[in-house]
């Protein structure tokens, strides 16, 4: 018998903050909503560029409300979601091309399972937007890799690898994807449900898609 278990596809970085409040509501409900849910790193500046879009804290008047509304969701959630002592520097500057190679790197060494891109990716969310510690440089991700559970030889194992052809191949690919499904920013949650792809950008369509899914019963809790 076929499953009827929903695909769900979370495309995200690390560097975007409301992704990270989407991958914990992803975390906790997809048992509650009987999901199958694939964890897709994908890189912000190149849906950015290749959706003609532009980061929303660019505009001023959108930079001030999203430190405000952050504050709340990250209240409303349940995650310890503090911005970074330098926003522009840490999501502009130094951003996070290094660090999502590396979590691309994992899931393609763990393919079947995801249990290690979950933690890593968490860790490297907690060092940016909530102990505003680096996540640039190799040492910054070795420390992420191995409070993940990943032993030191993974971890530099991990780091040739995410330098590799291979694995930028793979993000710009995962990032291609959530292009052809039309992205213009993160997260961005693509929901498979009846054999159609129905797309929800944002932490914040959670009871629309729990209801477009079929499961009722969204609420956010808090484990923290
Ligand atoms: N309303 C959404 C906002 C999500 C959001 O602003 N995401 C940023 C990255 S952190 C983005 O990609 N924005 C693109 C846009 O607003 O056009 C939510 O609550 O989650």
């Amino acid at each position: 018998m076929a499953s009827s278990r929903k695909m769900v596809e979370f495309f995200y970085d690390i560097v975007s903050p409301y992704s990270w409040m989407a991958f914990e509501v992803l975390c906790r409900y997809k048992n509650v909503w009987n999901i199958d849910l694939k964890f897709k790193p994908a890189y912000l500046g190149g849906v950015m560029h290749g959706s003609g879009n532009r980061p929303p804290g660019m505009v001023p008047n959108k930079f001030h409300y999203m430190t405000k509304d952050l504050e709340r969701v990250s209240g409303y959630f349940g995650v310890p979601l503090y911005p970074p002592s330098d926003v522009f520097e840490a999501m502009f500057e130094k951003g996070t091309l290094n660090a999502m190679r590396f979590v691309t790197a994992v899931a393609e060494k763990e393919k079947e399972g995801d249990v290690l891109v979950e933690r890593v990716s968490r860790e490297l969310w907690k060092r940016i937007w909530s102990t505003d510690q680096d996540v640039t440089q190799p040492a910054s991700l070795t420390e992420a890799g191995l409070k993940a559970g990943l032993s030191a030889n993974e971890v530099e194992e991990l780091l040739i690898l995410s330098k590799s052809q291979q694995i930028k191949d793979k993000l710009k690919s995962v990032t291609q994807e959530a292009l052809d499904y039309q992205s213009f920013g993160l997260p961005f949650i693509v929901c498979h449900v009846n054999g159609k792809a129905e797309v929800f950008f944002g932490s914040d369509r959670f009871e629309l898609m729990a209801h477009r899914i079929g499961n009722y019963g969204y609420k956010p809790d808090n484990p923290y």
